[in-house]
């Protein structure tokens, strides 16, 4: 419900508002940027890492009865929700084969005996047991190792049961979350709380974002039935409250600096050479790109008094770890198990191996389960992929938000396209200069022009010098109209056809055909070689010169014919015209949406009226 009230995207910028060079927390001297350079040089790693036989296998009880409240009232009946557990011991590979391991000299036992000893089957994997429990001591376990040994335990590829999107939802996991949160009610009140109730609080509610964030990644379009990542839902989820992104990096921290605590005790174990000689490098290359300053765990519990808050801290984070049994859906408790068993660990080894004497800090470490140390790194893991998430879900982010003209500019930017548009702008303006000269010439042309039917004709003076300014206004416009825009000359003059000062459009501007004689300016434009000089000027087909009144209406048959076949032509010389001038008009269309564009971009009016100014050029006589 809450999420409903929560701003659209559009509307929110918290994502981009997270300094990234500040620091995770007061206990990490790391910034969140330092953070993602680290995640990216140990990605590659890692994730081979985590998909090695030694690390991608998991054994859980999948069937517990959740231990705080009757878990009656529901299952996830969804085919996600599903974990494929191995029960066919065949499709493991060879080097898994209890032969093979010499772990069973009997070929013939049975599958059952086989799933009973396969813990111990599993110890024989690696040179050194991790089962091996030792005597009772005091209680350092943050959750219960005890459960990878049940009865009713499988076996599990990680690999093959990815943490994703499965629906599961509603009040169910609203009930297990939220019992999660309630764990951390601290009731003691002394010095040092704050911290670790904070510290308790970034933990669960990191790994909340955390499978959030997967959920949203690895998302089900039901449209297209493809996975996918959901920006919207990530949003919704995680993006738009950075505290709960600053959380996930947090976890990051806790977990990288168990690791970096346990890694000299690391090299004395024996990490299935036999089988996988790369995962020993592989777990080196990743720790050693860890810091000790990453995380400061002295912070937390530093004294005797906080002893016990550590206690409480324990036992708490232990129940989280026991909800998971209550969650209905079986791959969400599968990873839930999982985290939680790596944060567990990572927290057993952060605050219990606080002793200055190395053979005690050995022991501890020989003594983490199989299970413990395969939770550890997939953790570790499915933090790097929720960091590696965040910044793919930020990129996407920023990239919904730019806006067409920002994205135009990026293209045009990453394609060079300015110093095209400039060229392009620069032969514009030099084409649109040549053509202003023209025009100017053809401005004389027309002024001399003017004169002449002045003088020929004996006209009013002030109708021809109408006309006249005109011509000019339209020619000056042709000049004036070449602006300049950030470097770039773009010309609207380019989008006006000013091809159009033509003879037909002087006959037009002429007032009527009887006022100009059209033959006379046919003429002297021919004594001018204007023909020649006016090459872009395109000529009116010659008017049918009707020689008188008796003729048109002594024969309206031929009239007829001569008037259709008239027709016919200009609608083919249309068609016609039409094909060549597509290319152009097409360029030209596209220059036009470009500086409208442009023009938008630089906040600028359009210059350019979208309603053509021209009429039709092709006229058919109706009669
Ligand atoms: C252990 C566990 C594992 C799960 N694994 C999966 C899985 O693999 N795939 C899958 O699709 N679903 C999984 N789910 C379900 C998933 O976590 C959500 O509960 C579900 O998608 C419903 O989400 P919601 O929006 O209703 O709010 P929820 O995520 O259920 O959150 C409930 C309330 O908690 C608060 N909240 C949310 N996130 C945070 C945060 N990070 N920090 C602090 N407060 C927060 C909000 O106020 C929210 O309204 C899992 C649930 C649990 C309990």
């Amino acid at each position: 419900q809450a999420d409903l009230e929560q701003p659209s995207l559009q509307e929110t910028t918290n994502f981009c508002k997270m300094d990234k060079d500040s620091l995770v927390g007061s206990s990490c001297d790391v910034t969140f940027t330092e953070i993602n350079d680290i995640n990216h040089k140990i990605r590659h790693d890692l994730l081979s890492l985590v998909h090695s036989d030694f690390f991608k296998y998991f054994k859980l009880n999948l069937y517990k009865q959740c231990p705080f409240w009757s878990d009656s009232n529901g299952y996830c009946v969804n085919r996600a929700c599903a974990v494929d557990v191995i029960e066919d011991w065949d499709q493991l590979p060879e080097y898994w084969q209890p032969e093979i391991l010499g772990g069973f000299a009997n070929e013939s036992v049975s599958a059952d005996k086989a799933r009973d000893d396969e813990c111990a089957f599993l110890d024989q994997l690696c040179d050194k047991s991790f089962a091996q429990k030792g005597q009772k001591g005091p209680d350092i376990e943050y959750c219960d190792v005890e459960d990878f040994d049940h009865d009713e335990s499988v076996l599990v590829d990680l690999t093959a049961n990815p943490e994703r999107f499965t629906g599961y939802g509603g009040e169910q996991s609203s009930q297990i979350w939220s019992s999660v949160y309630r764990e951390n009610c601290f009731s003691m009140n002394e010095t040092g709380q704050s911290l670790a109730k904070d510290a308790f609080y970034r933990l669960v509610s990191g790994l909340h974002a955390s499978i959030g964030t997967h959920l949203s990644n690895d998302h089900l379009n039901t449209e297209t039935g493809k996975w996918g990542p959901n920006l919207e839902l990530f949003m919704l989820r995680v993006g738009n409250f950075p505290d709960r992104v600053a959380n996930i990096y947090f976890n990051y921290a806790v977990v990288a600096k168990a690791l970096w605590k346990i890694q000299p005790y690391l090299s004395h174990l024996g990490f299935c050479n036999a089988y996988h000689e790369d995962v020993k490098s592989m777990i080196t290359s990743v720790v050693s790109n860890l810091d000790s300053k990453i995380f400061n765990e002295d912070l937390l519990f530093h004294d005797d008094i906080s002893s016990k808050l550590k206690d409480d801290f324990r036992s708490r984070f232990k129940n989280v770890t026991k909800i998971m049994d209550c969650v209905h859906c079986d791959r969400c408790r599968l990873w839930g198990k999982v985290q939680t068993t790596g944060y567990a660990t990572s927290l057993k080894i952060l605050f219990e191996i606080d002793s200055d004497d190395e053979d005690v800090k050995q022991t501890i470490v020989d003594k983490l389960t199989k299970y413990e140390l395969i939770a550890l790194f997939n953790t570790f893991d499915r933090l790097s992929k929720s960091i590696e998430s965040i910044n793919n879900f930020e990129k996407m982010y920023n990239d919904s938000l730019l806006t067409a003209s920002d994205r135009i500019l990026a293209l045009f930017k990453g394609n060079n396209f300015f110093k095209l548009l400039s060229n392009a702008g620069k032969s514009l303006s030099s084409s649109l200069k040549d053509r202003s000269n023209e025009s100017l010439t053809l401005e004389n042309q027309t002024e001399k022009l003017s004169s002449k039917i002045i003088d020929s004709k004996k006209l009013d003076v002030e109708s021809i010098g109408n006309v006249t300014d005109e011509i000019k206004t339209a020619l000056g416009n042709t000049v004036s109209e070449v602006t300049d825009i950030g470097g770039v000359n773009i010309s609207n003059s380019d989008f006006i056809e000013h091809e159009n000062v033509t003879e037909e459009s002087l006959v037009r501007d002429g007032e009527s055909e009887d006022e100009v004689n059209e033959t006379n300016i046919t003429e002297v434009l021919e004594k001018k070689g204007a023909s020649e000089r006016f090459e872009d000027v395109i000529m009116p087909p010659k008017k049918t010169v009707v020689k008188n009144q008796e003729e048109v209406t002594g024969n309206s048959w031929s009239n007829a014919w001569t008037t259709e076949i008239g027709n016919v032509k200009e609608a083919l010389r249309f068609i016609f015209t039409s094909y060549v001038d597509l290319p152009r008009n097409i360029a030209k269309m596209a220059l036009y949406k470009l500086n409208n564009l442009w023009n938008s971009f630089v906040g600028v009016p359009s210059y350019v009226n979208d309603v053509d100014p021209q009429e039709p050029a092709y006229k058919l006589s109706i009669q």
